[in-house]
């Protein structure tokens, strides 16, 4: 058993129960009126908890475990990522939102910079999980401030929820943007470059 992890302002999570996982996605399989013993739904509960299991990894992943790799190039300027893919599963409807992430940063002052990748894997850490996509944008941001000491951070979420194209308003193709922009990219000038950065195709 690992110790459950404290998410911030949002309570623990405890150990994904794969067993409790399965019963409850047949008990849901039984209420739709399906029969979870016909040939092709004998294994979908088993499917269905190992799937949610990978959706919600980052629920044991820290962003410290994983912006460990860290180099002091003494490079002081704008490092940016654009266009890393995301999938989220949203925590009204459990249903998936997905699109991508910009994410730039202006390390600290030592020039201490992580990995490329780390980037993305801090981006998976918070994707997986059960999620808003505003708090998605703001745990990246808040969390490279912090273990990167950086200097400024700007987060940019473009998205589309399937609770908004497959039910309810069944608006396909509308997306959603949300940013975070946190210390010196805050500034009017920064961050009119780094959205231009970030708005070129
Ligand atoms: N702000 C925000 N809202 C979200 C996100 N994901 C889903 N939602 C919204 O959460 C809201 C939940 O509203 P409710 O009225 O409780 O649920 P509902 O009856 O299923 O709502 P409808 O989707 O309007 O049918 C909906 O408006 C969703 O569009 C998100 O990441 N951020
Ligand atoms: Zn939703």
């Amino acid at each position: 058993m690992t110790d459950p992890v404290t998410l911030d302002g949002e309570g623990t999570i405890g150990e994904f129960d794969e067993k409790r996982a399965e019963n409850a996605v047949r008990e849901l399989l039984i209420a739709v009126g399906e029969d979870p013993d016909r040939e092709g739904l004998r294994e979908t509960p088993a499917r269905v908890a190992r799937a949610y299991r990978e959706l919600l990894a980052g629920n044991h992943q820290s962003p410290e475990e994983v912006l460990t790799t860290t180099f002091d190039l003494g490079h002081d300027e704008m490092v940016l990522v654009k266009d890393i893919e995301i999938v989220s599963l949203c925590e009204h409807h459990m249903l998936p939102f997905h699109g991508v992430a910009h994410v730039g940063y202006i390390p600290a002052e030592t020039g201490k910079i992580t990995g490329l990748s780390k980037l993305a894997r801090l981006v998976e850490v918070f994707a997986r999980r059960l999620q808003v996509q505003e708090r998605l944008t703001t745990q990246i941001a808040d969390s490279l401030m912090r273990i990167l000491e950086a200097r400024g951070v700007i987060v940019v979420v473009e998205a589309e929820h399937m609770c908004m194209s497959v039910r309810g308003i069944r608006k396909p193709g509308a997306k959603t943007t949300t940013s975070a922009v946190r210390g010196q990219l805050r500034d009017a000038t920064t961050r009119a470059e780094a959205m231009s950065l970030i708005l070129a195709r």
